[in-house]
């Protein structure tokens, strides 16, 4: 059985003579909550646009829920719902009435409007009109109206854009819930790296439309871009900066004074502490900091993307 709902192989694409994307690879697996991250300009929606039909696949290929998008958009668009940004409603009518218009379109059961507005939370507030609604209830009937026609993929452009911290909790968990209960594979695109890492199962990390990196969360805490990072202030930095690169360790941007060295392990910081002093250098600090997503996005962004092995890890696309 094919383990991803989405695959894209070789993506590539230009608005006119800009290129965009160029050989974008991605793997979304089937349950997973996908975290698409990536700086401004990086490719996120123009990916999201062509996944959900709004673009064409001009070279490369797309299969979502294991058929060719090109060939099958229709039944893919079917098994999929959509949220990009804020949902488009009707703000003179009720929540229960801007979900019955859209039943109506996608030919769902008048029963479902009931158990979208349940499983959203806005059951109580089904008859009040749209427009009385919190930035974050909006969003979660954004949602509902993705739910009607029972997808088995949602594929979010920034949901908690613009939302305060309670509305951002809401929508959070609501997409949580969806994953866990209700077996949704999510796909969410978001600046918000600190969203991002308190509920997404695998993260892809893309600049210049380009897959930098993907990986579960656990594996890009623990793997190929090591986590640890060593801080250290010595009598003469930029000697010592020199003397950890000449000798191949992966200097990170500074935030501080302190040097900021890639560490694997503790017997690594006490070798690096003997090479400084062994140059003749006066050690006056060494701490070691475990990096969140946020440190780890700007390091993998800020590389040489030529230098960033992440394809290897992702399967290659079956025919
Ligand atoms: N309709 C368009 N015509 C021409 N260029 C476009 C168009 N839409 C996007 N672009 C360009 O494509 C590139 C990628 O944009 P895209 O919106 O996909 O990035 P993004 O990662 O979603 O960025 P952001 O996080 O800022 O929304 C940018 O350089 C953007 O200027």
């Amino acid at each position: 059985m094919n383990p991803f709902i989405i695959e894209t192989h070789g993506l590539s694409y230009s608005f006119g003579k800009h290129q965009v994307l160029h050989d974008l690879e991605l793997r979304v697996p089937k349950g997973a909550i996908f975290g698409f991250l990536g700086p401004n300009g990086a490719g996120k929606s123009t990916t999201i646009r062509i996944l959900l039909g709004l673009l064409p696949v001009p070279k490369g290929q797309v299969r979502v829920h294991g058929q060719d998008l090109t060939e099958h958009r229709i039944d893919i668009l079917r098994r999929t719902g959509s949220l990009i940004e804020m949902p488009t409603l009707y703000r003179h009518l009720s929540g229960h009435d801007n979900l019955e218009m859209h039943r109506r379109m996608v030919q769902a059961p008048f029963s479902r409007i009931a158990e979208v507005l349940q499983i959203v939370g806005l059951t109580k507030d089904a008859h009040r009109k749209t427009k009385e609604y919190s930035l974050g209830m909006s969003q979660r009937l954004g949602i509902a109206l993705a739910l009607l026609s029972e997808p088995e993929l949602l594929v979010m452009d920034e949901p908690t854009n613009g939302l305060d911290p309670s509305g951002i909790r809401e929508v959070r968990e609501l997409i949580v819930r969806l994953n866990r209960d209700f077996g949704k594979t999510i796909f969410l695109s978001s600046h918000l790296l600190s969203e991002i890492e308190k509920c997404a199962t695998e993260v892809a990390i893309i600049d210049k439309g380009t897959t930098l990196y993907q990986s579960s969360l656990q594996q890009l805490y623990q793997g190929t871009f090591q986590s640890n990072v060593l801080h250290l202030e010595t009598s003469n930095n930029t000697i010592a900066h020199k003397l950890l690169t000449d000798h191949a360790y992966q200097l990170l941007p500074q935030q501080d004074e302190a040097l900021a060295v890639q560490v694997q392990d503790r017997q690594q910081v006490a070798k690096i502490n003997r090479f400084l002093i062994v140059n003749g250098l006066e050690v006056y600090r060494l701490s070691t900091h475990t990096q969140n997503l946020e440190e780890l996005f700007l390091n993998i962004t800020n590389r040489d993307s030529a230098s960033v092995t992440i394809s290897e890890s992702i399967p290659a696309l079956k025919p």
